[in-house]
């Protein structure tokens, strides 16, 4: 292609879509397209500062990296400029054009039309450069990469509809120029009060000098009025130090908040964060967030990391296998270290020991900020039932020392407070409630953890909540349920099921609760799997009340296991005929003493794979094995009392089977065959 001819080339189907959405749905909060365009800058200026380790030749002759934002009242323009890495035309083409991230389909499949929603969606999603086209009607951008020659420059130029041009030029700076060719309701652009406010409320802690021209006051003559006019001096108007590089004591609330804002995307301010110098064997600063929603993406595997590694203030990688075990994929945050070479691949760091030991720190970080959160909530709801145990050592602990760890300054989520103050701060203060929201957007997330995450799996049983059968909240931790339990009793007792209701209603609890002992409820899908890690908490074992043999130990008096054997023994001609019939289905029947109002329910075998995880797998497509499970029956019911004299012995001996089947969220496998069972029996 020679010089100067220009193409026309169409937006990839979902950038014409997400444009659209974008000037609507965005439009009320127009102003972050600043804060976009500012952020691709410096994200270009970190890129060239990456490259440039191993070809210094890249700087040119400009190793001063920074971004200028102008702006011109005549043309209606402003004007971002970058000396960073820069684009070549095919670098345009692909980058301006389509959206590269993964999931993209997904997203656009959520879009509601509520523009409220949509809104927050869309800022999850980061619109980036487009956002550009909330206030410009027109965006040309010219570019020119790092090393390349001059005339190899690239203009592309777009109104957001169907197209954009691309042309190629001659381009003496190196780096990139947006220039946005604002609409009418844009104008109260033009102003650089307006602009540097809008840069200082979101981009302060862009660590490269963003730099606007100064303006006077120049007097009007002949009678003019006079207006203000550029002075021709560059001045920074950020603070231009990367913000976890500052002391905490320097950083507001506010700017914590904007930088999570600005790294994540998100609209919503974190729950909390922990800012820490570490020190030791490797040097590392570390900002840490906890978002208060979950991302559509949470259970996108490939979903784009949360936490940044730097080296120096150098963009290093954000591999987020790397920094973060999965089931802490939500947190949010860079990492800065000192002492990790420059030069090295990504592929070799992720290898390194250094990158190995902050990853295991910043983990123990991220629990300990969640124990933080839980331990305020605690004492929160105990003060509020006015047990006030203040500094007791039991609500709030002292924090557990952490070798090595210098706070920075002050607190914020670091428990550098001694434990009574901090009951006192914390009691019912604006961290209530936090820790349940946390677990509602993220609990299942972090159950993974048990699998995952061996060493930290005592820690992180801690942090669990469920449900159980004396609370339908999400609250209660294996530590409420330990110091409950009843005198006698040896187990955690627990049931999965698919839904609350289910769980709440099955048939296998029934004695618990005739006994008043608590179960916990478990209905997330991860709960069977991630409970397979677990066999006991703090000495005492778990058990799931669906699996083998009823044994409530000490609970169970000696009469009530006398009668039950008796029971059994006289039972047994009906039991054999029971095996006999079901011999297909079940791999056993026995007299239980678990049920109380249900005639029978299935149990499984002590160590096998429960009826529910079987189903679940199945239904992902998985493969699964066929379980027979163990059909338990009432002997004192008066369904299981008529099998002795049943004239359709058979029929009601499936329909047993099938409703103990229905009865825990199953199916029978042939519901046509029940039906006409129950239908003959109905009639007969
Ligand atoms: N000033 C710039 N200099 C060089 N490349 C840029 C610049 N602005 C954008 N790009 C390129 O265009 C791509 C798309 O930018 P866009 O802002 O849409 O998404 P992103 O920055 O990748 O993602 P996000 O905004 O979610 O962080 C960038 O990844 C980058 O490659």
């Amino acid at each position: 292609m020679s010089n100067n001819s220009s193409t026309t080339l169409p937006f990839q189907a979902e950038v014409a879509q997400l444009l659209h959405l974008v000037t609507h749905a965005l439009y009320s909060n127009k102003e972050i397209f600043l804060r976009e365009l500012i952020s691709n800058a410096s994200d270009a200026c970190d890129k060239l500062r990456f490259e440039a380790i191993n070809n210094a030749a890249l700087y040119e002759d400009a190793p001063n990296l920074e971004v200028r934002v102008s702006f011109d009242k005549a043309a209606k323009t402003i004007t971002i400029a970058d000396n960073g890495i820069g684009l070549s035309k095919q670098e345009a083409i692909d980058n301006l054009g389509t959206i590269a991230k993964s999931g993209t389909k997904d997203f656009m499949s959520k879009l509601s039309g509520d523009q409220k929603t949509d809104a927050q969606l869309i800022g999850q999603f980061g619109v980036g450069f487009y956002s550009g086209f909330i206030v410009a009607d027109r965006i040309s951008v010219e570019s020119r990469r790092a090393g390349a020659p001059v005339n190899e420059g690239v203009r592309w130029a777009s109104t957001g509809t169907g197209d954009f041009e691309v042309a190629d030029i001659e381009r003496a700076q190196r780096g990139t120029s947006v220039t946005l060719h604002l609409r009418e309701e844009a104008e109260e652009y033009l102003n650089l009060w307006k602009l540097k406010s809008v840069i200082a409320k979101y981009s302060d802690h862009i660590s490269l000098p963003i730099l606007m021209e100064a303006e006077e006051w120049k007097e009007g003559e002949n009678d003019q009025p006079g207006d203000m006019v550029k002075t021709g001096e560059w001045e920074p108007v950020n603070k231009a130090s990367a913000l976890w590089a500052r002391a905490k004591k320097d950083v507001t609330k506010e700017e914590y908040e904007e930088f999570y804002k600005n790294i994540s995307h998100d609209f919503e301010a974190p729950l909390t964060w922990s800012h820490n110098r570490v020190e030791g064997s490797t040097e590392y600063t570390q900002l840490l967030y906890i978002p208060a929603k979950a991302p559509m993406d949470l259970w996108n595997r490939d979903k784009t990391a949360g936490v940044k590694l730097y080296v120096k203030r150098v963009f290093i990688m954000d591999d987020a296998e790397a920094l973060m075990p999965s089931y802490l994929r939500f947190v949010k945050g860079v990492i800065d270290s000192s002492d990790l070479p420059l030069n090295v691949s990504r592929e070799l760091l992720q290898e390194s020991r250094d990158v190995k030991a902050i990853r295991e720190g910043s983990t123990k970080r991220v629990l300990s900020m969640l124990e933080d959160l839980a331990k305020k909530e605690k004492s929160a709801v105990e003060n509020a039932a006015g047990k006030i145990d203040v500094g007791s050592g039991e609500s709030v602990p002292a924090p557990e020392p952490t070798e090595g760890v210098t706070d920075v300054v002050d607190k914020k989520t670091d428990a550098t407070v001694p434990a009574a103050e901090a009951a006192v701060e914390f009691a019912g203060g604006e961290d209530a409630g936090k820790y349940a929201k946390f677990y509602a957007e993220f609990g299942a997330v972090l159950k993974e953890g048990l699998g995952e995450d061996m060493a930290n799996s005592a820690r992180i049983a801690k942090l669990l909540r469920f449900a159980s059968s004396t609370s339908d909240t999400v609250s209660v931790s294996f530590a409420d349920y330990k110091a409950r339990m009843k005198d006698g009793q040896e187990a955690i007792y627990y049931i999965t099921a698919d839904t609350l209701a289910g769980a709440k209603n099955s048939p296998q609890l029934e004695v618990f609760k005739k006994k008043g002992i608590e179960v916990l409820l478990m209905t997330d899908r991860v709960d069977e799997w991630a409970l397979n890690y677990l066999h006991d908490f703090d000495g005492t074992p778990l058990q799931s009340v669906a699996k083998g043999a009823v044994d409530l130990g000490k609970l169970q008096d000696e009469d009530e296991k006398k009668a039950a054997e008796a029971t059994a023994e006289t039972f047994k001609p009906v039991l054999d005929k029971l095996k006999e019939a079901l011999k297909d289905k079940a791999s056993d029947v026995r007299v239980t003493t678990r049920l109380v109002d249900s005639p029978a329910c299935l149990v499984v075998q002590d160590g096998g794979m429960s009826t529910q995880l079987a189903r679940m797998l199945k239904q992902a497509g998985q493969p699964a094995p066929e379980l027979k499970p163990v059909l338990e029956v009432n002997a004192e019911h008066p369904l299981v009392k008529r099998l002795e004299s049943a004239a359709h012995f058979d029929d009601l001996a499936h329909i047993l089977f099938d409703q103990a089947l229905l009865a825990e969220g199953g199916m029978p496998a042939d519901p046509a065959a029940y039906l006409r069972r129950v239908n003959v029996l109905l009639v007969g």
